[in-house]
């Protein structure tokens, strides 16, 4: 079923614009890939076997970078580049291209739902997890249009979220209709789904949530508030259970610290626990260990931006939010031929598209959430691509 397409559009046109190319770029490295000359089209519950035929008699090196939507049931978008280049090249490709392009500006902003609709679709998740029907979590998600009067280049937004040591930046070009404009995700997640090289696999969840803001006495108190409430880390509980629960009969050793450590971004502190494992040699039965593509599409969507049980939680999120999700709350990353490869939560970002950013936040609801520090929370979440687009918080929209 590894559906494959030849790229239609032409390389000349591809090199002018960056359409065709994808870029990871993080502290400890990255790549940037170019041109596409195949597509893997398949829902996440296929991606392990399509995968596997795509690689097929593959040279080792030979990768697959792309993303998976936030929905399981929809296809996954992965390309076979023509070239994969390092991370120096990637970072050199970005400060190229973020040069050629001028920040935007004339911001006119636009929230969905508004701060006062999203408090009450947590009040109704709050109805729901408290009905005793057996959801235990579930996240929900707002969005932000940040309309310009010029062109938003994803390349110029992707080097404006550098220096921030604790994410991944990522640039993933966007299926779009025949006659739509380019469109791009750019984000830089702190979130790793899935790595794999070798036998050995990592994964390292985020759940449970506070701002760190400027005034540095409040953000370590909220620190410190975080470590100890126990409504995060039970809501952080569930994710690192539901990730344990699956890669635990695929692994010989799975290490699961038992409580949390912080974890900071530039403008969050995040409760998060780093899951390594080995996993059993299956060569021995004649199979390939499963890929890192494999094991992420069996782990998303984590209770970390879906819920508990996966399939209620889906459900809830269909009723309660107003936008879809597409990509955002999806996984970014690469696999190679070997099985080998990183994945990571696309969170804190934006679907870039001509002179509109739109900009995605969830947080994790459970029995006993606030509507108003959810709303709260979310709104912190924002305040990095926020940052990064130059829009003056004072823009933001008004309280409603
Ligand atoms: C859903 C998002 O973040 C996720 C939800 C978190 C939470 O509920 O505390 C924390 C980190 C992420 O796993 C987002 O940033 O949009």
């Amino acid at each position: 079923m590894g559906m494959m397409r030849e790229d239609l559009s032409r390389p000349a046109e591809q090199a002018a614009d960056g359409r065709a190319r994808m870029l990871l770029l993080s502290h400890g490295g990255g790549l940037l890939s170019e041109g596409v000359q195949a597509q893997l089209a398949v829902p996440a519950a296929q991606l392990g076997s399509a995968v596997a035929r795509h690689f097929a008699g593959a040279a080792p090196h030979a990768r697959l970078v792309g993303a998976l939507p936030f929905d399981r049931h929809a296809p996954a978008h992965l390309l076979a580049p023509r070239r994969v280049h390092d991370a120096d090249a990637a970072s050199a490709w970005l400060h190229c291209m973020a040069g050629q392009a001028a920040a935007p500006q004339g911001w006119s902003l636009q929230d969905e739902p508004t701060r006062a609709g999203y408090a009450a679709a947590v009040a109704q998740a709050v109805q729901r997890l408290q009905a005793g029907s057996g959801l235990h979590k579930v996240v929900l998600a707002r969005t932000l249009d940040a309309r310009s009067t010029t062109p938003i280049s994803p390349w110029w937004l992707a080097r404006r979220l550098a220096g921030d040591p604790g994410v991944l930046r990522y640039v993933l070009p966007l299926p779009v209709e025949a006659d739509a404009a380019p469109a791009w995700l750019v984000g830089a997640t702190p979130e790793l789904l899935l790595s794999r090289r070798g036998a050995v696999i990592a994964s390292e969840p985020l759940a449970g949530s506070a701002a760190r803001g400027p005034d540095l006495a409040a953000s370590e108190a909220r620190a410190a508030a975080l470590r100890d409430s126990a409504k995060d880390l039970g809501e952080h509980r569930y994710v690192v259970q539901a990730i344990a629960d699956l890669l635990a009969p695929l692994c010989r050793q799975l290490r699961v610290p038992a409580t949390p450590a912080l974890h900071a971004t530039a403008s969050m502190w995040h409760l998060g626990t780093r899951i390594e494992g080995e996993l059993k040699d299956a060569s021995a039965d004649g199979l390939p260990l499963a890929s890192s593509a494999a094991l992420a599409a069996l782990l998303h969507p984590t209770p970390a931006v879906c819920g508990t049980p996966r399939d209620a939680a889906a459900e809830a999120i269909a009723a309660l939010e107003t936008v879809p999700r597409g990509f955002y709350a999806g996984a970014v990353g690469w696999c190679d031929a070997a099985g080998d490869g990183a994945w990571h939560v696309a969170l804190r970002c934006a679907r870039v598209q001509g002179h509109t950013a739109r900009l995605f936040a969830g947080a994790g609801i459970v029995a006993d959430s606030s509507p108003a520090s959810e709303a709260a929370e979310t709104r912190a979440k924002f305040n990095a691509m926020l940052h990064a687009l130059g829009i003056a918080p004072a823009l933001f929209p008004h309280d409603r």
